[in-house]
């Protein structure tokens, strides 16, 4: 089992986020996480990711406890809507960076980067500085930086979110395309529920500190979704207040 989270809970001051929280993700699945503002999603990627504690419960990875690893000793990936690039690096040596972590020989660091370019659509940018990329070029980026380390699990949380629609649904292919390529592992945090259903393999709703993950498409679009349909009112209302 890539990853494996059992009976995770999680309060911040007397409010209670996650409420013994369970899940396991196939090898080589997407599973689209939906679920109204403010229910915990992120909270249940950071402790997955290392980068927040949980109260109780056990997160494990191929079977192995992670919880005492440190978030750069685990073998995950937490993205967001910020593409994290080091400002001050070209592209070639943001992609490159975790490979020079470990020490690689430079032909190894040289032949993967540029292979790894390649498959990002972004042959001709290797010497390009994050700040002359466009939005869908960095997160491509950032993608290729957390790739090349060949991490278990990528922790997607509204990667796309800060894009505007064209760009996000070619980011919508790209990540399909990689997946399948790089047999990768994820969990896939949004808000869109079409999101959810192009990226996910399967998909869950978070309500109320747990998680209700649908074996098919069909059961999630049979379900009688209060939270989504919830989530959707909210988010017309603050577009519409724009
Ligand atoms: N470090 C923190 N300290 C105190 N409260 C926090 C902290 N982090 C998150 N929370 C609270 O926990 C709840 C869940 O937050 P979280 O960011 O996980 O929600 P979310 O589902 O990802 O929301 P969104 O969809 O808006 O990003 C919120 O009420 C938030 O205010």
């Amino acid at each position: 089992m890539p990853l494996q989270a059992n009976n995770i809970s999680k309060q911040f001051g007397g409010e209670t986020v996650l409420s013994e929280l369970s899940l396991q993700l196939k090898d080589q699945e997407t599973l689209s996480i939906l679920g109204r503002s403010g229910c915990g999603k992120t909270t249940l990627l950071k402790i997955c990711a290392g980068l927040q504690d949980s109260d109780s419960g056990l997160v494990t990875i191929e079977g192995t406890k992670i919880c005492s690893l440190s978030p750069q000793n685990r073998p995950v990936v937490y993205l967001y809507q910020e593409a994290l690039l080091f400002p001050h690096l070209n592209v070639f040596e943001n992609i490159a960076f975790g490979l020079r972590l470990r020490n690689k020989a430079e032909e190894d660091i040289s032949t993967q980067t540029n292979d790894m370019i390649t498959k990002l659509g972004l042959d001709g940018m290797a010497q390009k500085m994050p700040h002359q990329l466009s939005g869908g070029q960095k997160q491509r980026v950032s993608f290729g930086r957390a790739l090349i380390t060949n991490p278990k699990v990528l922790l997607l949380d509204e990667p796309f979110g800060n894009l505007d629609a064209d760009t996000r649904s070619q980011m919508q292919r790209f990540f399909k395309k990689i997946a399948q390529e790089f047999e990768i592992t994820a969990i896939f945090v949004t808000h869109n529920i079409k999101e959810a259903i192009l990226m996910g393999d399967r998909i869950a709703n978070m309500n109320n500190g747990k998680l209700t993950i649908y074996p098919s498409l069909e059961e999630f679009l049979a379900a009688d979704h209060k939270a989504v349909q919830e989530e959707i009112k909210f988010w017309k209302l603050i577009s519409n207040t724009n």
